[in-house]
């Protein structure tokens, strides 16, 4: 038998599958999906199983065998497998870096697997030489080990055991984190035996007496209690403890603690909802398309707290009942106990969360709970696209229009597009939902690509906030230099006064708080990068977020020995500060990545603000999306245009999208909301439309532009980077592609560059670029590998550097 392996070595000679025989030991265990360890030359790699079979175009004689099987179960399905090639050719990807993006990361170590009976009556099932094994409940704790003295054909019919479902196999993740453990206390005696056992102690022995007492009234013989739990009601020492266990009345044990990272709390079992009329209307057509198992990418238009998140839960609820899988994505930043306590809320134990925050163990075991079909919804960011259910019924895309969907590393997919084809490959709907639609998706459904869904109302008939603009320029002339307006602080004041709560936003993408000096306007910048450096005031510091560089602040200007260098920018911390100057009875809650730092604190503040120990909750990016508070009254923003210049052709759609979210956020209920937006250019479209709530406006106008300029959704790009050290290598590399490209695409391809990034240097490293618009152009996957398979052997011999992005978000 012959596997048909890709191999772990990501250059472009060896991105192709590689065959291997297979020894007659793994022969019946061999499954397409499972990972591999083959020897590669002088070195031995991992690799990824394609396929089986007995068929090779080359000699036999001259391949090497398999080393080992790493998993004994398959953690790709033929579909992942599948839809690997895929992304593989869509976004010029090593195949190898597809395969191994789509496992959790725990996956990437090293483990340990251990063997058991699935169950004790079918131990008959095993052949006899192997039941000794696993008689009294025995496992195989470590497989690899054991594999190391038994002999060929046990290790085989012990594979084929797996295979045929008799034993089970679960991976002991080896990461540095090991499996959480706990000491607990048990007893093997009879309450009546612990009695006559304490008569017989020392009158002295008052402690021991009550330990035991303790035992008898409050635990069933063999019930276990934590040592530490134990100690705490039954009053006793250790020491106490461990003199009852040398006796050989108490047992001590350590016991493994299973990793739910939800484990201990309880999620209040929630009912599906009356749908408002606008909700049943979005709802019927995805109940259709999942009755009629016919694929239908929807985009979901509804206002903020229009219920968008019921009728996710009503879809997933009727796929669940057909007995099918759901999975929802959510950014990585909305991932917030709201959003997950509603999906628990209604099923419960059936959700798997897979959420950054989980170590890497965590991690993995909620994957393994997907891959062994122990729950049937994922929820989580990005990645888990890749969830590996077997039989998808329906996919949920929450948010649709942030950017996090795309990944920015390789293989540079975007979740979007990776939803749209399993959900071609199961026949079950894709739901894309948001307030604020991308261009191109909301474009897409203009055109009927996508059935387009429109909620306009908020639930209840609840109305949207009102919401001011407040012109910064003006308050200048007026004399107010500080940061709030005169409107936002008694507005504030006045739901203080009224015990409601107020949102504070601080827009501080593209906004950073650099040093300046004010007589002569030198700007501290990064040695290495060309970039200012950012002001980092808990420890004093200045540092580059690009390449990590740090360094003291300057007390004089080093251009002009001026003392006048200040620091500019206003950080969440200094907003505090200031509002606490104003108003000192205010109770601030500040969520940024300084207060979120430890793990479950960023739940922890917004459980606090919702049980109203917080007037204000003061945050960036963090609390735009997402919240659901009723007494949230007052939204405002500080800096609304901070990152309107951008050099990036969507800095008005983000500036629109990110404003009209934490607008939502506030009067979702009964009580009324307003949001106060404080503006520099207040007559900018994308401001202006997110005071009338108008996203077609929004859209027509920024359609306009796109068109004009060229950019998606008219017109499809692709954008690659050249780095290098050397300034005139980079320079002369790009304008060989620029000149390649333009030889070979289509005519009606433009091609823009060389030209310098839009930050020309990180890390010492010089960037140019250039850039390919188009509309259909047949030979751009063949010309982009033609580039690649140019330069490959420089980029491995140099430092150069060459990426290509088709379907760039990051235009810096
Ligand atoms: N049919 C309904 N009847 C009563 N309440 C509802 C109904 N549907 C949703 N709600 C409630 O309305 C509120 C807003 O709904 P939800 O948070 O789902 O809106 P959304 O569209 O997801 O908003 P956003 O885009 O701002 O996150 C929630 O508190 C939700 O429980
Ligand atoms: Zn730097
Ligand atoms: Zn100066």
């Amino acid at each position: 038998m012959i596997a048909k392996v890709i191999v772990d070595v990501a250059v472009n000679q060896t991105d192709r599958v590689f065959d291997y025989l297979v020894p007659a030991e793994f022969e019946d265990a061999i499954v397409p999906g499972m990972r591999v360890n083959v020897s590669f030359g002088p070195r031995k790699v991992q690799g990824f199983v394609l396929a089986t079979d007995d068929h090779t175009d080359y000699d036999r004689g001259k391949l090497k065998p398999l080393a080992e099987l790493i998993d004994l179960y398959p953690p790709l399905t033929e579909e992942l497998l599948e839809l690997s090639k895929w992304i593989k050719d869509d976004t010029l990807s090593f195949h190898i870096s597809v395969l191994k993006s789509m496992l959790p990361a725990a996956m990437r170590a090293k483990y340990q697997k251990k063997l058991s009976l699935k169950s004790p009556e079918i131990l008959n099932e095993l052949p006899l030489s192997l039941q000794q094994f696993f008689k009294d409940d025995k496992e195989i704790e470590n497989w690899d080990e054991w594999r190391k003295q038994a002999n060929d054909e046990d290790k085989k019919q012990m594979m084929k055991a797996v295979k045929d479902g008799v034993l089970s196999v679960t991976p002991l993740v080896m990461t540095n984190e090991t499996k959480k453990k706990q000491m607990v206390v048990f007893t093997e005696k009879t309450s009546q035996e612990l009695a006559q056992a304490s008569e017989t102690l020392t009158a002295r022995a008052e402690k021991q007496k009550k330990l035991l007492a303790y035992f008898s009234e409050n635990l069933a013989t063999h019930e276990k209690i934590p040592l530490v739990q134990l100690l705490d009601r039954a009053g006793v020492s250790r020491q106490t403890v461990q003199e009852m266990v040398k006796k050989g009345l108490l047992i001590k044990a350590e016991q493994v603690v299973d990793r739910d990272p939800y484990e201990g709390r309880t999620f209040e079992q929630s009912q599906p909802l009356t749908l408002m009329d606008e909700q049943q209307q979005a709802l019927d057509p995805i109940l259709s398309s999942l009755l009629e198992e016919r694929h239908e990418t929807f985009l979901l238009r509804g206002v903020t707290g229009s219920g968008k998140t019921e009728i996710y839960l009503q879809a997933i609820d009727y796929a669940l009942k057909k007995g099918k899988e759901a999975i929802v994505l959510v950014p990585e930043i909305s991932l917030t106990p709201q959003m997950v306590t509603r999906f628990k809320g209604r099923f419960g134990s059936r959700v798997a969360v897979l959420h950054s925050a989980l170590s890497k163990g965590e991690k993995y075991d909620e994957w393994l709970k997907i891959r062994e079909g122990k729950v049937d919804v994922a929820v989580g960011a990005r990645s888990a696209i890749f969830a590996p259910f077997e039989n998808l019924g329906i996919v949920i895309i929450d948010e649709e229009h942030e950017t996090s969907y795309k990944q920015e590393e390789v293989p540079r997919y975007h979740a979007r597009q990776v939803a749209i084809k399993r959900g071609q490959f199961y026949n079950c709907p894709v739901i894309l939902g948001s307030a604020t639609p991308s261009l191109e998706s909301y474009a897409r459904a203009q055109k009927g690509v996508y059935h387009l869904l429109t909620m306009e109302k908020r639930v209840n008939d609840v109305q949207m906030p009102q919401v001011s603009l407040v012109d910064m320029r003006e308050e200048l002339r007026n004399g107010n230099r500080s940061m709030f307006s005169n409107q936002l602080l008694s507005a504030i004041q006045d739901r203080k006064d009224k015990q409601e709560q107020t949102v504070l936003f601080l827009n501080r993408r593209g906004y950073s708080t650099f040093i300046m000096c004010r007589d002569c306007g030198y700007v501290a910048e990064c040695p290495h990068c060309d970039i200012s450096l950012t002001y980092h005031r808990s420890n004093q510091s200045l540092q580059c977020h690009y390449c990590g560089h740090i360094e003291t602040i300057p007390s004089i200007c080093p251009e002009c020995s001026s003392d006048s260098i200040r620091f500019f920018g206003t950080g969440t911390q200094k907003v505090e500060e200031e509002i606490l100057k104003i108003f000192p009875e205010i109770r601030v809650i500040r969520m940024d990545v300084d207060t979120t730092r430890r793990k479950g604190s960023h739940e922890k503040l917004l459980q606090q603000f919702g049980e109203g120990k917080g007037d204000i909750l003061l945050g960036t990016q963090m609390i735009a999306k997402g919240l659901d508070f009723p007494n949230i009254t007052l939204v405002g923003v500080l800096a609304a245009d901070s990152m309107l210049h951008l050099p990036d052709f969507r800095s008005s759609e983000r500036t629109f999208q990110l404003l009209t979210q934490v607008s939502g956020r506030a009067g979702r209920h009964e009580k009324t909301g307003e949001v106060l937006v404080q503006t520099y250019t207040p007559d900018h479209y994308s401001i202006m439309d997110v005071k009338s709530h108008d996203y077609l406006s929004f859209f027509d106008k920024e359609m306009n532009i796109r068109k004009q300029g060229g950019y998606p959704p008219y017109y499809f790009l692709v954008i690659i980077h050249v780095s290098d050290e050397q300034l005139d290598r980079v320079v002369s590399v790009t304008e060989k592609i620029t000149g390649f490209l333009k030889n070979h695409l289509s005519t009606e391809t433009m091609i823009y560059g060389p030209v310098a990034s839009a930050i020309p240097r990180i890390k010492d490293r010089y960037r140019y670029q250039c850039m390919i618009k188009y509309k259909v152009e047949p030979k751009l996957t063949e010309t982009l590998q033609e580039v690649i398979k140019t330069y490959q052997g420089e980029m491995a011999r140099t430092g150069l550097a060459i990426t290509i992005d088709t379907n760039p978000y990051m235009m810096l």
